[in-house]
């Protein structure tokens, strides 16, 4: 389809969808603004795109609402329910890193209202102090004004990388030039000599052995070794920044070495300690190479009456790749970290490894984010390449649940322009994928053991086939631990799915999953009663009207009924 048919679509989109609910675009709030969007040959053509002033209140709005029996729904989502209709949301889900360039509350809260679904803090970088403040400041976003942001934080782990190189910032490194490394600290600037992170980093290397600096930035040959310490020489001149990464190969292969080191070393488990303490929703684990560390990690926050963090295993290792589907059973989500990912791993490699973690990820129902250099170019120019839009685009395509922003917005001051960026690309990409009914066809692997499990996951999947099928305008699904919500996500429909729970901690681990918008209301034990109150609830709101259909899954377990379950879907006209 050619771009320039893409602003008819989109105002046609809007206007159709503002018509539908009987709204004029002033009336709540919204502006639909001119704004670039990539055209042949790097022209930017018109395109609208629609801005939300969020109707913004003031003064713990959640307590008010939980007070009153209301329904908590996100000011976001709400927006953009009422300016693009159910049909029109955006299913990919957004995570932004948070760094220096964006941890004001003013930045953070731009960064919410440009959709940000989950913030992701770095524990490599910065005091305890910065990560607990930038946390309160996002916790009272969300209560005091409406918004529905996550919390992630992102182990350091264990891993072989640059402490000193003997500057401050990055270094050339010359083909030819004879460097020294050591695990010995060293005094003061000591040309051509570079400190690494671990005392055993040299074990099992010899002479021959080809070191590879950032997956590629530079490479050196290992010509003596003397004790710990190696003298290399460079065949292959680049670029040595701070913190870079190490690997070695031999023989065109990766050497598989540093599996000695545990992935959660002293300084994790005291992060882990303080997300704990702070009530962070995910916990993303650094380096794992087998579902042990995940194990490990669950049964922690299981001791520390913590169910509610969820555990992300973040694939980066060549040894996490030999274990995929063991991790991606034991963990509550994974996150493709392509940036060490491509260290460990020819980078040439990463596309079809992306795809095959994310298939894999699907089939097992697990969220999975897709992480790191998505546009990072923005990390200095405020566009992106075509490249960075038409990478984004392909993992909206492969049916990620999540992308995520690192650089750009932690540091580049093109943070919320990025994350426009992410936002208009997949809603494009969505879009497209449904018009051209491009729906990848899930092999369906069964999952549930269990009876229960297996008839709610064979309802779901026929629930998604009938809302399809019907073109209703939203799922709505009941659901206390999420199960059910999160297998109708695997099935990715086309209507998005308005999951009602309870529980606070399952509304904020739904975040991370595709098409879900997660509520918060008061259920009670009479199924029927919760359906009516919460279609009215959203009807009230002037966001359901006579006519809209609205197919319903339940899997909440009445007392009243003397089963382990009880599931139902059924198709509800508004009257
Ligand atoms: N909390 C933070 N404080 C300071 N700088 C940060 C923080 N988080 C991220 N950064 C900066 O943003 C860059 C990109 O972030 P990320 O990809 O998460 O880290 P890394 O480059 O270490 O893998 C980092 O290299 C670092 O310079
Ligand atoms: C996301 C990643 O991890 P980190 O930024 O923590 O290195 C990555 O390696 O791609
Ligand atoms: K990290
Ligand atoms: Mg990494």
């Amino acid at each position: 389809m050619a771009v320039a048919s893409d602003s008819i679509l989109a105002r046609s989109l809007i206007t159709e969808r503002a018509t539908k609910f009987g709204y004029k675009n002033e009336a709540f709030g919204a502006k639909v603004v001119p704004c670039g969007a990539i055209g042949n040959g790097g022209k930017v053509k018109g395109m609208v795109r629609v801005e939300v002033k969020a109707s913004v209140q003031i003064g713990g709005l959640e307590e008010v609402k939980k007070a009153k029996g209301e329904l908590i729904f996100d000011v976001v989502s709400e927006g953009e329910l009422r300016e693009k209709g159910f049909l029109g949301m955006r299913k990919t889900k957004l995570v932004c890193t948070i760094g220096p360039a964006c941890c004001s509350l003013e930045d953070l809260e731009k960064l919410a209202l440009g959709g940000m679904n989950v913030a992701r803090l770095n524990m490599c970088h910065n005091t305890r102090d910065w990560h607990r403040d930038v946390i309160k400041k996002i916790k009272r976003l969300n209560e005091e004004k409406g918004f529905c942001v996550s919390v992630m934080i992102d182990t350091e782990g264990s891993q072989i990388h640059v402490l000193d190189h003997g500057a401050p910032s990055t270094v050339k490194v010359e083909e030819g030039s004879i460097w020294l490394f050591t695990a010995q600290k060293f005094e003061g600037s000591r040309p051509f000599t570079v400190q690494a992170s671990y005392e055993g980093f040299s074990e099992g290397i010899e002479v021959g052995d080809v070191l590879v600096i950032d997956g590629g930035m530079a490479s050196f040959e290992v010509i003596e070794k003397v004790g710990n310490d190696l003298h290399c020489q460079c065949i292959d001149s680049g670029l040595f920044l701070p913190r870079a990464k190490f690997s070695f190969w031999r023989d065109g292969k990766l050497v598989a070495r540093n599996s000695e080191l545990p992935t959660l070393s002293k300084k994790d488990w005291a992060d882990i300690e303080f997300g704990v303490t702070e009530g962070v929703d995910f916990i993303a684990l650094s380096f794992v190479n087998d579902a042990d560390s995940v194990g490990q990690l669950k049964n922690y926050l299981y001791m520390r009456s913590s169910r509610s963090t969820r555990v992300l295993a973040k694939v980066e290792s060549l040894e996490s790749l030999q274990k995929l589907e063991e991790i991606v059973k034991a963990s509550d989500g994974i996150m493709v970290a392509r940036g060490d990912l491509g260290v460990e791993i020819p980078y040439e490699q990463i596309p079809t490894v992306q795809e095959e973690i994310t298939h894999i990820c699907r089939e097992l129902n697990k969220p999975v984010i897709v992480a790191s250099q998505l546009l990072e170019s923005m990390v200095e120019y405020p566009t992106p390449t075509r490249a960075e839009v038409a990478d984004v685009s392909e993992v909206v395509r492969q049916y990620a649940d999540a992308l995520m922003l690192s650089g750009e917005s932690a540091i580049g001051p093109y943070g919320q322009k990025a994350l426009s960026v992410l936002q208009m690309a997949s809603s494009r990409m969505e879009l497209w994928s449904q018009e051209e009914n491009r729906r990848s066809i899930l092999h369906q692997r069964q999952l549930g053991v269990s009876l229960p499990d297996r008839i709610a996951e064979q309802i779901c999947n026929c629930a998604v086939e009938i809302a399809n099928n019907l073109g209703v305008d939203a799922i709505f699904v009941y659901t206390k631990h999420g199960q059910m919500a999160s297998l109708l996500s695997r099935n990715r429909p086309y209507p998005p799915i308005f999951a009602f729970t309870t529980d606070n901690g399952t509304r904020m681990a739904l975040n991370l999953q595709w098409g879900v918008i997660p509520l918060l209301v008061d259920l009670s034990d009479d199924m029927e009663a919760n359906i009516s109150r919460t279609i009215d609830l959203i009807r009230t709101k002037g966001m359901l009207k006579t006519g809209d259909t609205v197919l319903v899954v339940s899997d909440l377990a009445p007392t009243h009924i003397n089963s382990t379950a009880y599931q139902s879907v059924q198709v509800k006209t508004v009257v």
